[in-house]
C-alpha cells in the first residue's frame, strides 16, 4: 500500500525502529505529523572540501573522528572552562593526519557529549592561526553508523526547531524515509494547476512539501518555498476577495457631501494637507456610489487622521443618516468626542456618546443610552455595536483601531442587515503584503504626509542609571510651558505589577518636581476618573502625566513635547513608535528617551533605529526582520492560518498573483464546492455574510 498522510510511522520503509519508538514517545506518531514539521532553516552542507581542512570565509560542513577532547583552563582567573576536541576527517581524506581544534568556550559540560573516537558532523568557519585550524562553536551532530551519515551532510540539510524529547538526527532521518517513500500525488493541490510556462510549471503542493525538507539546490528550496506560499496567500485572497464581494452584492446607499463639509474645513485651526485632502476626495467618491464604501485609511502617527473622519461623517449626516466613529479604548472615544463637540457642534450638529461603562444617570450630559434619530454622530467604543437603534439608521461607520484588527467587528455590523460605509483608519505602518493580505478586501487611502509647521522628534536611549538628567532636562521643557509622559513598564501579563510600578513613579516624580503637577493614569482606574485626569492633562492643568501604557494609542495632546520610556527593552519597536507619536505633534521640538537597563547591549542596539528615524514603515521593516511574519500575522488575525512560508517584505508579487488566482477560482466557482476546497472553506467562509447560503 502506498504511504498516506495519516500512515503510522512504523510503515515508512527503512526508518529505524527504535526513532519510530522515539518519535511516537513525543506524539510524533504520523506521516503527517513528520512532513508538516517544517525545518526553521537549511545548512548548505554540500559545500564539504574534499581536499580537508581549511581557512574558510563561509561554514563548510566535514565528517570527522574525534582523536582527543577535554576542558582546558586559561589565565589566572580560571573561568568555566574550555572544551576542545581535536578532530581529523573521517573517510578516505586526501589528507589523512591532518589535525583541527574545535572549541566551546566556557562549556565544560561539553565533556558529556563528546568524547574520543566519536563521528562528528560539524558545520562552521574555519579558523587559521599561525598554521593551526580551529572552530569555535560549531554546530555538530554526533554520529553512530557511517551510512546514516549520508542523510546528514554532502547535501543541502534541514534543521528542526525541536521539541523536548527529539533528537535533530532522528527527526531529520525519519523527514528523509518519509520524503523517500512518499508518491507525488499524496496530497491534492489547493492551487489551479501552474501554466506550463509559468514560474511554478511542474510543481505541486506534494512536490513542495518534499523538496522544503530535502532540496537538490537552493534555487529549487526557494521555489518551493514560494509554491507555498502563494498557497498561503492564495487562501487569504480567496477569503478577501469573497468579502469583497459579498459586501458589494449587499446594496448600500449613496452618501453625497454638501456644504457641511466646506463649512467645516472653512472652520478648522488649519489647513488640510494634499494627502488627506486627497484621501476625503477619495472617501467621498465611494460613499457617493450606491455600492457600500470598504475603505482603510491608512496613515503614520500623528497624520492627522481623525480630520479625515469628521469630515468624511459628515457627509452621510447630510444625506440623513448616522455617522459613527468607533475608537479602541475608552480614553481614545472620550478624546475623540470632545474634538466633535469642538468642531461639530458649532455646526449645528448633535454628538452623542455612547460608551459600556459609564452610568446610565448622572452622566446624562455625556451618555445617550437610546439614540434617537437627533443624534447625527455619534462616538463610542465597541458598545455601538449593541445599540438596534444606531445601527439602523448608520450611514457611515469609521473603526478607528489602531493597532487592532475589527474584521470581525466590521462583519458584525454587515451581519445586521444594514450595510454602512465603512473606513477603517489604522497607524499601524504595515509593509504593502501584509496590507494586502489582510485588508485586501479594502481600497486604501494614504496619508503619507505629515502636518506641516511640526516640531521634529529626538529620540536617544540611554542607560536608566541617567535619569537624574533627564530630570533635569524635563524641568527646563516644563518650565517652558510644555508638557510630558511618563510611561511605566510593561510587566508581562500582569496589569496589577504594572499598575504597582506606576504609582511608585509617580510619587517618585512629584518629589522631583515639586514646583509642577503630576498625574497618574492606569487601567485600573474608573471611566470617569481617566476621563478627569485626561482632560486636566489637555487643558493643561496636570504638567506630567505618569502612566502605563494606557497612554499608547491615539492620545492627542500637542503641547507635551517630552516622553520618557521607562524598560523600554520590554516593547516591541513598532508599540515605541506608538507611544512615540503621542509628542512631536505640536510646533515643538519634541524629546523621547527610551530609558534601558545599563547593561543591555542588545536593547540598545535593537532601539538604534528609533533614532535614526520616525518613519514608521522603515520601522516595521525592522520590526518584521527581527521578528518574522508569524508574529506580525498572529496579532492582526486571531484564529487565522499564520503565514509559514510567505516573506512579507519579499513577496509582494505573489499576492497580486494569488489575488489573480483567487478572482479567478471564485469566478468559476463561487461558493468554493470544488473538494479541493474542502480544507480550506472553513477559514475562507468565516466571518462571510453568506455564511447562510452555505447551509
Ligand atoms: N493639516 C493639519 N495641519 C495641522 N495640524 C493638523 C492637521 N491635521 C491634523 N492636525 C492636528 O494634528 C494632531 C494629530 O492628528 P490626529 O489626532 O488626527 O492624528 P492621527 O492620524 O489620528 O494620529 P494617531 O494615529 O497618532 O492617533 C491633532 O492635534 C490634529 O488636530
Amino acid at each position: 500500500m502506498p504511504l498516506t498522510l495519516d500512515s503510522p510511522l512504523n510503515t515508512v520503509p527503512d526508518l529505524p525502529t527504535r526513532m519510530v519508538k522515539a518519535l511516537e514517545k513525543e506524539g510524533v506518531t504520523t506521516v503527517k505529523d513528520v512532513l508538516l514539521w517544517m525545518p526553521f532553516r537549511h545548512e548548505d552542507r554540500a559545500r564539504t572540501d574534499p581536499s580537508g581542512f581549511q581557512a574558510s570565509e563561509i561554514p563548510v560542513c566535514h565528517q570527522v573522528i574525534v582523536t582527543k577532547a577535554g576542558t582546558k583552563y586559561f589565565g589566572k582567573r580560571r573561568g568555566a572552562g574550555t572544551f576542545e576536541a581535536q578532530v581529523e576527517p573521517a573517510g578516505d581524506s586526501l589528507m589523512g593526519g591532518q589535525l583541527m581544534t574545535l572549541r566551546w568556550w566556557n562549556m565544560p559540560f561539553m565533556s558529556r557529549v563528546i568524547a574520543e573516537g566519536q563521528r562528528l558532523i560539524i558545520y562552521g568557519k574555519i579558523k587559521d592561526w599561525k598554521g593551526r585550524l580551529s572552530i569555535d562553536h560549531p554546530e555538530y551532530e554526533v554520529i553512530e553508523d557511517e551510512e546514516g551519515s549520508t542523510i546528514h551532510s554532502g547535501r543541502i540539510t534541514p534543521v528542526y526547531r525541536l521539541k523536548a524529547g527529539v533528537a535533530q538526527k532522528t527527526l531529520r532521518t525519519a523527514t528523509w524515509y518519509v520524503v523517500q517513500a512518499l508518491g507525488d500525488d499524496f496530497i491534492q493541490d489547493l492551487l489551479p494547476r501552474p501554466s506550463e510556462k509559468g514560474e511554478f510549471a511542474g510543481w505541486s503542493r506534494a512536490r513542495s512539501l518534499k523538496v522544503v525538507h530535502f532540496a537538490e539546490t537552493m534555487e529549487d528550496l526557494e521555489k518551493a518555498r514560494r509554491y507555498l506560499a502563494l498557497e498561503e496567500f492564495y487562501s487569504y485572497q480567496l477569503r478577501v476577495v469573497r468579502r469583497r464581494r459579498a459586501v458589494m452584492e449587499s446594496g448600500g446607499h449613496a452618501h453625497v457631501a454638501g456644504p457641511l463639509v466646506q463649512d467645516f474645513e472653512k472652520a478648522l485651526p488649519f489647513e488640510m494637507t494634499g494627502a488627506q485632502k486627497r484621501s476625503l476626495l477619495e472617501i467621498q467618491r465611494d460613499m457617493a456610489s450606491n455600492a457600500p464604501m470598504n475603505r482603510l485609511l491608512h496613515g503614520d502617527v500623528g497624520s492627522g487622521k481623525t480630520v479625515v473622519a469628521f469630515a468624511s461623517m459628515l457627509g452621510a449626516v447630510e444625506s440623513g443618516r448616522q455617522a459613527a466613529l468607533m475608537a479602541p479604548t475608552q480614553i481614545l472615544a472620550e478624546q475623540h468626542f470632545q474634538t466633535a463637540r469642538k468642531w461639530l457642534e458649532p455646526l449645528g450638529l448633535n454628538v452623542a456618546l455612547r460608551t459600556g461603562t459609564r452610568a446610565e444617570e448622572g452622566g446624562v450630559e455625556l451618555f445617550t443610552k437610546k439614540m434617537s434619530d437627533k443624534n447625527q454622530i455619534v462616538i463610542g467604543t465597541h458598545a455601538l455595536l449593541h445599540d438596534e437603534d444606531l445601527v439602523k439608521n448608520l450611514g457611515l461607520v469609521v473603526i478607528d483601531e489602531q493597532h487592532k484588527f475589527g474584521v470581525a467587528q466590521r462583519a458584525k455590523l454587515i451581519q445586521k442587515g444594514n450595510t454602512p460605509d465603512v473606513l477603517v483608519m489604522t497607524a499601524t505602518p504595515i509593509p504593502r503584503t501584509l496590507t494586502l493580505t489582510i485588508y485586501g478586501d479594502l481600497d486604501v487611502s494614504t496619508l503619507d504626509e505629515r502636518p506641516k509647521e511640526r516640531g521634529k522628534i529626538i529620540t536617544k536611549v540611554r542607560p536608566t542609571s541617567k535619569q537624574a538628567d533627564a530630570a533635569k532636562f524635563l524641568r527646563e521643557q516644563l518650565e517652558e510651558g510644555r508638557q510630558g509622559y511618563i510611561v511605566y513598564p510593561l510587566i508581562e501579563e500582569s496589569e496589577k505589577l504594572d499598575v504597582t510600578a506606576a504609582k511608585k513613579g509617580y510619587e517618585e516624580w512629584s518629589k522631583l518636581l515639586p514646583h509642577f503637577t503630576v498625574g497618574l493614569l492606569h487601567g485600573k482606574l474608573s471611566a470617569e476618573e481617566k476621563d478627569l485626569v485626561m482632560r486636566d492633562f489637555r487643558a493643561a492643568k496636570i504638567d506630567v502625566l505618569v502612566s502605563t501604557t494606557v497612554i499608547e494609542v491615539g492620545v492627542d495632546v500637542p503641547n507635551s513635547t517630552v516622553m520618557f520610556i521607562n524598560h523600554a527593552e520590554r516593547y516591541g519597536l513598532a508599540q515605541l513608535h506608538q507611544l512615540r507619536g503621542r509628542i512631536g505633534r505640536g510646533e515643538h521640538t519634541s524629546y523621547c528617551v527610551l530609558f534601558v537597563a545599563d547593561k543591555d547591549d542588545e536593547a540598545k542596539s535593537r532601539l538604534a533605529i528609533l533614532e535614526e528615524t520616525t518613519d514608521g514603515f522603515r520601522i516595521s521593516e525592522e520590526d518584521l526582520k527581527r521578528r518574522g511574519p508569524g508574529d506580525v500575522m498572529g496579532k492582526a488575525q486571531s484564529g487565522a492560518a499564520p503565514l509559514k512560508f510567505a516573506e512579507l517584505l519579499a513577496d509582494t508579487r505573489l499576492v497580486r498573483l494569488a489575488r489573480q488566482l483567487a478572482e479567478k477560482s471564485l469566478d468559476a466557482d463561487p461558493l468554493l464546492r470544488s473538494p479541493r476546497f474542502a480544507e480550506i472553506r472553513p477559514f475562507v467562509f468565516q466571518d462571510d455574510t453568506s455564511q447562510a447560503m452555505m447551509q
